[in-house]
């Protein structure tokens, strides 16, 4: 008798990185992009297979597992994607080299991006500058670092964005480039954006329409933000654009465990209230000023267009081929 089919071995290191991911050990769009692709390297790596379709299958299988783990940071199965789209061989070996340069090549762009996409951002802030950030982007980061870099003066409203704190890994990171750091509470945000020149934050996802997904509450700072007359701007690498949306998909927002609110017993004091946590919110594309990109910045309007040059119409999944 046949037994179940057996499941493709997916190596250790993936299952490691997909429980990062979920528990947000690993987190932040363009570092789950990164961590997801050097993943697949080494699933190619360590694979044990000794037939092209099983190094195939073990591949897809690995993929799935990465793919499963966060819903709204477009930038996993686009790196995800990439990776698949150069993958060659009619060998097991063939097959591990094409991956092991497909990651690297990857990974290397994701690095140049960033890089290219601080010097654009950077261009828009001046010398004695104060901005104000959300949650806790790398691209962000990357703007005000390069500012820093070319010798200007800069001073950050950081709110420490609840209810995972992840503003105080950037008020972290910008005191220690030098950058004169006020940690705030989300709450006291529109008190403090008269004093702010620009407000800087990052994207998970960027849709079609130019609606910028982001850390819960990026929304309705970009309301106050447009109230109080602050420009708003979001540095994104366009591995953040979701193609999906451009045929009409949504992007899933990520609804998290209730304990990253309120613990058990604080919950049971004031009578187990229902708890929400949704993960990121939607800002409209008229609350945003400029989308900055490693190629250029972009009024958010005219974002499909470049998302159209780069991803076609491409949302496919290849890994459940
Ligand atoms: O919303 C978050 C992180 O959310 P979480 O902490 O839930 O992952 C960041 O602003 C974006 O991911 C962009 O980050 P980066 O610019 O580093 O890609």
């Amino acid at each position: 008798m046949n037994g179940a089919p057996t499941e493709p071995e997916v190596v250790d290191e993936v299952h490691g990185v997909a429980a990062d991911i979920g528990s947000m050990e690993i987190r932040g769009a363009a570092t789950i992009a990164d961590t997801a692709a050097r993943a697949l390297g080494v699933q190619a790596a360590e694979s044990e297979a000794d037939e092209p379709s099983t190094f195939r299958a073990q591949l897809r299988a690995a993929a799935r597992v990465l793919y499963d783990t966060r819903p709204t940071a477009v930038s996993l199965p686009n790196a995800l994607r990439y990776v698949f789209r150069d993958v060659e061989g009619t060998t097991v070996e063939e097959l591990r080299t094409s991956v092991r340069a497909s990651v690297a090549e990857f990974r290397d762009r994701l690095d140049t991006a960033q890089n290219d996409l601080g010097r654009v951002g950077a261009n828009r802030l001046r010398d004695g500058d104060t901005v104000m950030t959300h949650c806790h982007s790398t691209d962000v980061l990357a703007c005000i670092e390069t500012a820093v870099e070319q010798g200007k003066s800069l001073s950050a409203y950081v709110k420490e964005t609840r209810p995972r704190n992840q503003g105080h890994i950037t008020a972290d990171a910008l005191a220690d480039i030098g950058v004169d750091v006020t940690l705030i509470v989300d709450s006291a945000a529109r008190r403090y954006l008269n004093d702010v020149d620009h407000v800087l934050v990052g994207a998970d996802s960027i849709a079609a329409d130019g609606s910028v997904i982001n850390k819960i509450g990026t929304s309705g700072l970009a309301v106050n933000a447009r109230d109080r007359g602050t420009p708003i701007v979001c540095a994104a690498q366009t591995i953040k654009l979701h193609p999906g949306t451009l045929t009409g998909h949504t992007v899933d927002i990520e609804m998290r465990a209730e304990s990253e609110v309120i613990d058990d017993e604080q919950a049971a004091k004031i009578g187990d209230p229902t708890v929400l946590n949704p993960a990121f919110d939607v800002t409209p594309p008229r609350y945003v000023d400029a989308i900055v990109t490693e190629r250029g910045q972009y009024p958010p309007e005219s974002i499909v267009t470049l998302m159209r040059d780069l991803f076609g119409e491409g949302s496919d999944h290849p890994w459940d081929a």
